[in-house]
């Protein structure tokens, strides 16, 4: 069989082909690797600079080209993203691939700015992205502050970083389920999403940081989201499953039917949020490029070689790969050599 091997890339409809003949272009749906940043900040392990550089250089080889690939927070917080500004200052600068970071305040994005400033080079940081929640219980738990102080602390934050040419994703944690409150109110989640994009947000990701939706749960709060004056740009935005209840592949297929053309996924399905308990790692990037072959969609990625990516982190935590396509891959790439040893 070869679809293993097919190759989830942009594909071009030959200019050759007779329009009658031709074949309608894929719709891209653009996916934010968030494996080295959400996926290793949740691993028990802690591993070196020099081991995140490396998983952060091999996505791009595998052809994932936009990358979120650590955070400037406080390394208190979030022991396993300590040494982010080494590992900024030494990742390969490929052409086409953007390299985001997280930052949680000002201090944060003056560590930005010095990675520029002494940089030689190619400027690391193409974007960053700044983060609250649509919980009062769940900002404290994870920022020390409530939701309407964290967007005042964010504010000044978005513009400093657009004067200087960054662009500035958004995060929303939270928007089905609080581990802290329980069920989310959706109109909030609808006002915060406007509020990040009013301060100068291009895109605003909506975190089911738990993995409690379901599809149905998910269109219900992707409806209540949709329906301000941002339609346009929400469509534009995107959406980050958790797999707690392994619906996180069922989500993002809703949520792209529902219109959302960004998908956010880690690799081996690495990670989840150390202030969200029971929470387990993000729906996977190899599940999700799978998900989307033979769709009107297209994503950029190599699966076979995401896979062998995926393995190799897994190999270096010390972890299982949380991801079942990755692990059906693998079984099949061994029954086929054995198959051909036998020959
Ligand atoms: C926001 C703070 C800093 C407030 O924490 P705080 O304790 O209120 O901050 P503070 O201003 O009082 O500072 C405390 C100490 O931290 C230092 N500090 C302060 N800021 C920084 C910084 N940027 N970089 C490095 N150090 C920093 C600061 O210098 C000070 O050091 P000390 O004087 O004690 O030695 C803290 O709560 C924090 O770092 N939180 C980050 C939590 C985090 O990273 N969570 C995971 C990311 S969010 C997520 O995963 C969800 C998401 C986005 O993926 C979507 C989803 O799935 O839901």
């Amino acid at each position: 069989m070869t679809y293993w091997s097919t190759r989830p890339v942009l594909r071009a409809v030959p200019s050759t082909r007779s329009l009658a003949t031709a074949v309608s272009p894929k719709e891209i749906v653009r996916i934010v690797e968030v494996g080295p940043r959400d996926g290793l900040q949740n691993e028990k392990a802690v591993i070196p600079p020099a081991t995140k550089i490396e998983l952060v250089n091999r996505l791009a080889r595998a052809g994932s080209n936009i990358i979120e690939a650590g955070s400037f927070v406080s390394p208190k917080w979030v022991p396993q993203m300590a040494g982010t500004f080494e590992v900024m200052s030494k990742v390969e600068k490929t052409p086409g691939v953007i390299h985001q970071v997280l930052v949680p305040n000002m201090k944060g994005l003056e560590g930005v700015f010095s990675l520029h400033e002494t940089h030689k080079g190619p400027r690391p940081v193409d974007e960053i992205a700044i983060f609250t929640a649509a919980t009062d219980a769940f900002a404290k738990a994870n920022t020390n502050c409530t939701v309407t102080e964290s967007l005042a602390r964010l504010a000044p934050v978005t513009r400093a970083a657009l004067d200087r040419g960054l662009k500035v994703r958004g995060y929303v944690s939270v928007v089905i389920t609080c581990p802290y409150s329980g069920k989310v109110d959706y109109k909030r989640v609808r006002d915060i999403t406007r509020e990040l994009f009013e301060m100068g947000c291009y895109e605003v990701s909506l975190g089911d940081t738990v993995g409690t939706g379901n599809p149905t749960s998910v269109g219900e709060m992707l409806e209540t989201v949709m329906k301000t004056s941002l339609v346009d740009k929400l469509a534009a935005g995107d959406i980050f499953f958790h797999d707690t209840f392994g619906m996180g592949v069922a989500n993002a297929m809703k949520a792209v039917e529902m219109g959302v053309r960004t998908l956010d996924s880690s690799v081996a399905g690495l990670g989840g949020c150390p202030y969200s308990p029971g929470a387990t790692g993000n729906v996977a990037t190899e599940d999700i490029l799978y998900a989307l072959q033979d769709t009107r969609f297209t994503a950029a990625g190599d699966l076979d070689a995401l896979v062998d990516v995926g393995f190799w982190i897994s190999e270096q935590l010390r972890r299982n790969n949380e991801s079942r396509v990755a692990k059906a891959i693998r079984a099949r790439r061994v029954r086929e050599q054995s198959v051909k040893a036998k020959l």
